[in-house]
């Protein structure tokens, strides 16, 4: 058994812990004015409440808080219309430090206090006025009938000075006499500018020389009913003004079992934009924190702007604190998955502005996915891609989506799909892959740039292939994350590989020389071969089907492709076009048949030289090889001209015979 030597309580000396509370407790010295202002606001609104209660029944119809300064005598004052302390009240709430009113009060006043919050909670707030004043006094005449106004004064030790006061308004007034080194707080634009900071969202009208410097109302503690479009983008504008309008927003409200309120704003996403960088300001009852908003909003949300607001994230804490706090970590979930239910909700309700927005949007939700599992899970069926197909009524866009009430999930589903404005169709991958199973199943032809893939797209249209485009720039890191998720599902690009739907297999070759054992193919191969003499080139005949299909294409291999992509993003380059690359020449093409039996016909009247038709021939391959590469990228200088001076040989010698 332990022996118990001795028991007994610690002893604080407040001479000691005073300094500390005055200096250390906050990190910056303007926070005092935040303090005083939420102190005056919180007054304000305990008058309120008590005067509903029917305790009061003085004047509440004007309440406001006034700054004024006294340049000579170094003071800075802040005035309230609130409910005032009587001397008893001073003795506890303020001679004792770390003794806040605000439990007991919101107790006996907890109806009031539910719908209004109060912001004060530590005791503490008031003392950081000593980290800029060398005096404290405070005149002060609290509404209690029968009460007397006092004046407390303070030089900053623990002692203090109460005396009677001739206010004679219910209220309150704090006057600093500024310290050596903090005069910047007479001036009314510094005070002017930490208002507009700190307290522009508080409830109270608060005035600067006779002019109300805030604006007083946080639309986001509205009701979004009573909110229109333009009150938002008026917000909006007023946050971060000389900005792009947004694409959308989603009017936070929750009061169980956290309170969040906020209006988050979807920007327009630019490919140079700082994702680690947060631009919410975060709120606590419309207090401002800070605009770091990293820990308390998931990483990849944090592209997104506007103003979260909760009381349950503590105002004087340290970031670490936040990372680590549990609340937090939960309302950061909170915000992923409303902010997934709202896009959801979109595409079902109005799949038309969704589509609109989804240029940006796409990029955005593409970006959540690749970083959060969960926010995946949560869009995977509204992640669209614009098609090539034309969808008919039936090919609706259907979505669950999880009602407010409680964990029912309804299908929801439309008898029209929507289309953008240029009336391109939209579809999901799922939905996809199930049109085009009979075709092509489990492969997933896309194309990354409509201009410069235009012939295959034609190709792949005229015989009735349905392609995806995915051509935003995040799409060459989204597609690995499909091919995960959808692991048998192969990606192709347009200009890849031929499909075999493409090819026709009747005109596959014949053998035509006995001799050789060689085939048709094979003579057009060698024919290419040797007129375009580069051995990195992979001739490879095909018979296309369809009258539009070009004589040849050149075409990248999916893998080889990609691999060269990588390499390119790593070394920070623009992807250099491959020297390995396919020549794909369609032996279906009559170019290809005519330009063989030309080159056939030099072999027989050849004795070794050089004739015209062989010349002519291989003319005409380097031509069909430089108009298959120019659908892939444009030539430098040296090829431009080599191209433009072939381009007229081939027109005079044409326009000779
Ligand atoms: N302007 C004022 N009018 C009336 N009472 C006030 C005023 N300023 C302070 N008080 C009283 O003094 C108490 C202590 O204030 P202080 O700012 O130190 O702490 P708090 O506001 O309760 O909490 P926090 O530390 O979170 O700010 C308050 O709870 C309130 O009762």
């Amino acid at each position: 058994m332990t022996t118990i030597l001795e028991q007994g309580n610690i002893s604080i000396h407040t001479e000691n812990i005073f300094p500390i509370i005055k200096k250390a407790l906050y990190s910056e010295h303007e926070i005092f004015l935040r303090e005083l202002v939420s102190n005056a606001v919180d007054a304000i609104k305990k008058l309120s409440m008590v005067a509903r209660s029917g305790e009061y029944s003085g004047d509440i119809s004007a309440p406001e808080i006034e700054i004024k300064f006294d340049k000579d005598k170094k003071t800075l004052s802040i005035s309230d219309t609130g409910i005032g302390m009587t001397a008893e009240e001073i003795k506890k709430y303020i001679n004792q430090v770390a003794f806040s009113s605000a439990e007991e009060f919101i107790t006996k006043y907890k109806d009031s206090a539910a719908e209004d919050p109060i912001i004060g909670h530590f005791g503490l707030g008031f003392y950081s006025s000593f980290m800029v004043a060398s005096t404290v006094e405070i005149d002060t005449f609290s509404y209690k009938e029968g009460s007397e106004a006092v004046h407390w004064s303070c030089d900053g030790s623990t002692q203090f000075e109460l005396s009677a006061s001739d206010r004679t308004t219910v209220g309150t007034t704090i006057t600093l006499t500024l310290m050596e080194g903090e005069e910047e707080y007479l001036e009314p634009a510094r005070i002017r500018q930490l208002i507009k900071t700190y307290c522009d969202f508080m409830p109270v009208p608060i005035k600067i020389d006779g002019e109300v410097v805030n604006k007083h109302e946080a639309p986001w503690k509205q009701s979004p009913s009573s909110l229109t479009d333009e009150d938002y983008l008026e917000f909006y504008r007023y946050l971060y003004p000389f900005q792009e309008d947004p694409l959308l927003w989603i009017h936070l409200n929750t009061d169980y079992p956290f309170v969040v309120n906020g209006i988050l704003y979807f920007p327009k996403l630019k490919p140079d934009i700082d994702i680690t960088k947060s631009s919410i300001k975060l709120y606590c009852n419309q207090v401002f924190v800070t605009d770091n908003c990293e820990e308390v909003v998931p990483r990849f949300l944090l592209p997104l702007r506007g103003v979260i607001d909760s009381t349950d994230i503590p105002l004087n804490v340290s970031r670490s604190f936040l990372q680590g706090d549990r609340t937090v970590r939960r309302i950061a979930d909170y915000i992923a998955k409303k902010v997934g239910d709202s896009l959801k909700a979109l595409y079902r309700d109005d799949p038309a502005k969704y589509i609109a927005s989804w240029q940006d949007l796409g990029n955005f939700v593409k970006f959540g996915s690749l970083n959060d599992d969960k926010f995946k899970e949560q869009v995977k069926d509204i992640l669209i891609f614009r098609t090539t197909a034309k969808l008919g009524d039936t090919e609706a866009a259907k979505v669950e989506v999880q009602t407010d009430e409680g964990d029912a999930w309804s299908e929801v589903s439309d008898n029209k799909p929507a289309t953008d404005a240029k009336g391109n169709f939209y579809t999901t991958l799922q939905e996809y892959l199930e049109r085009n199973k009979d075709k092509h199943e489990n492969r997933v032809f896309y194309a990354t740039d409509e201009v410069s893939q235009a012939t295959y797209i034609e190709l792949f249209r005229s015989q009735g292939l349905e392609l995806l485009f995915m051509d935003s720039f995040i799409d060459t890191h989204f597609i690995p994350t499909l091919e995960r998720e959808y692991s048998d599902v192969k990606f192709v690009r347009v200009d890849a590989d031929l499909d075999d739907t493409l090819l026709d297999k009747e005109k596959q070759s014949e053998i035509v020389d006995p001799a050789t054992n060689k085939t048709r193919d094979d003579q057009i191969k060698e024919m290419f071969e040797q007129a375009i003499n580069r051995p990195r080139v992979n001739v490879k005949p095909q018979a296309l089907k369809g009258e539009g299909a070009p004589p040849a294409m050149v075409l990248l291999p999916e893998e080889a492709r990609r691999m060269q992509e990588t390499m390119a993003m790593i070394q920070q380059q623009e992807m250099q076009f491959p020297d390995d690359h396919v020549l794909m020449v369609n032996t279906a093409h009559p170019l290809i048949q005519n330009l063989l039996g030309l080159s056939q016909s030099t072999i027989i009247g050849a004795d070794g030289g050089s004739s015209p038709a062989g010349d002519m021939a291989t003319m005409i391959c380097n031509q069909i090889y430089d108009t298959a590469l120019m659908a892939q990228k444009g030539f430098d200088a040296n090829g431009m001209k080599t191209f433009v001076e072939r381009s007229n040989t081939l027109l005079t010698k044409l326009t000779e015979r």
